[in-house]
């Protein structure tokens, strides 16, 4: 009886889609008996803050896959949201306890975040072999689907910007609270009402105090910078390389290194300093972005907090003059960053007087 009212499918009208199918509803109740059985029940630190109410939480559809979650659509506290179940495999005791761990930080990190671009966290609980975080559902989908329905080098420059600055706003704010992502991709990035982009998966994240080594976690390596790939000790410029790329994928609608396995791309990367190759139409400005973001030393990518007022700037000249990016060349040495946006200002008013 219990399982059932957990398990209470959303109605929509009654509408048939939204019902479970026979197969996913075992799968649920498979994952979910342990919490359900658990009820509400607050253990463990901080679980009194974050604990879900298990009587105002409503399973329905199965929507996507991670690697070791499974998330379906819901509703808690009468709000459309997303719940990610996690399952720690029986005969796997390594993984078992480092998706534990993932799980505690996740939510450790998540709770203490509030920003527009980044997801909006509600609850989360945890009865072991399953645990389950629950959040805004984004309807939109990730940046990855979206960009697989485009057409390569498509997406208009506005768009690019307007995508980029809410990364980057998610991001710089990130970074502010002490926070390395470490697994920013277009996979990653949920787009919600008016295209409005989100940081989401905070399952390797870490605050830049606590941050240990890599080893044996399983980021992604098209997107991951080649400290990290050498398992490297590594600071909040690996989320900038990792932007660098999500820059150029905004760009070209393509997954990076498609020709390579994620291993092969990794060994490029890493050991012969490859990149994406930078369509020919990018603008200049763009494209000096990009290389500075994705350098091989992380000294020299920028801090999201230029990226942001750059982004904010070029959005800006764009909105004012279709042009813009045609006539705008960024000076190729290093201040250009530094100085700006006083050098866009600069440029502006050379190119009124000409
Ligand atoms: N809140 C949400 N709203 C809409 N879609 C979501 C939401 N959360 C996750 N998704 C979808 O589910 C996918 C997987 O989610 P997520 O990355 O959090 O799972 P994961 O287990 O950490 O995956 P992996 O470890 O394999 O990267 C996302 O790429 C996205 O398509």
């Amino acid at each position: 009886m219990k399982n059932f009212y957990w398990f209470k499918q959303i109605a929509n009208n009654g509408k048939s889609e939204n019902r479970l199918s026979l197969g996913e509803y075992k799968r649920a109740v498979s994952w979910s008996k342990y919490l359900v059985s658990s009820g509400a029940e607050i253990k463990g630190e901080g679980e009194e803050e974050w604990g879900a109410d298990m009587s105002q939480l409503f399973i329905g559809n199965k929507f996507a896959s991670g690697r070791h979650s499974r998330i379906y659509r819901g509703i808690y506290k009468q709000r459309d949201v997303a719940i990610k179940l996690i399952s720690q495999p029986e005969e796997d005791e390594n993984l078992a306890s480092m998706l534990e761990n993932q799980f505690i930080s996740e939510v450790a990190l998540l709770f203490r975040l509030r920003h527009p671009n980044i997801i909006t966290f509600f609850a989360a609980c945890k009865k072991a072999p399953v645990f389950c975080i629950i959040t805004e559902y984004l309807a939109g989908g990730s940046l990855r689907k979206y960009l697989h329905h485009q057409e390569p080098h498509s997406v208009p420059l506005n768009l690019v910007l307007k995508l980029a600055l809410d990364i980057a706003r998610g991001m710089q704010y990130l970074h502010s609270q002490g926070i390395l992502h470490r697994d920013l991709k277009s996979e990653n990035l949920l787009l919600g009402e008016d295209m409005c982009v989100k940081v989401a998966d905070f399952g390797i994240s870490c605050l830049e105090s606590q941050c240990g080594s890599t080893k044996g976690f399983t980021g992604t390596y098209r997107w991951m910078a080649p400290e990290m790939i050498k398992e490297k000790p590594h600071t909040k410029k690996v989320d900038v390389y990792s932007f660098g790329i999500v820059l150029w994928e905004l760009l070209t609608a393509l997954i990076p290194f498609d020709n390579m396995t994620p291993e092969q791309a990794a060994f490029a990367v890493s050991q012969k300093n490859a990149r994406p190759p930078l369509p020919p139409a990018c603008p200049m400005a763009l494209s000096h972005l990009i290389n500075k973001c994705w350098s091989r030393n992380p000294d020299k990518r920028p801090h999201f907090d230029k990226i942001v007022s750059l982004l904010k700037s070029y959005a800006e000249s764009l909105e004012r003059d279709p042009e813009f990016f045609s006539s705008f060349k960024p000076s190729s040495d290093h201040t250009f960053l530094l100085c700006f946006p006083k050098c866009i200002a600069r440029h502006r008013s050379a190119s009124i007087k000409a």
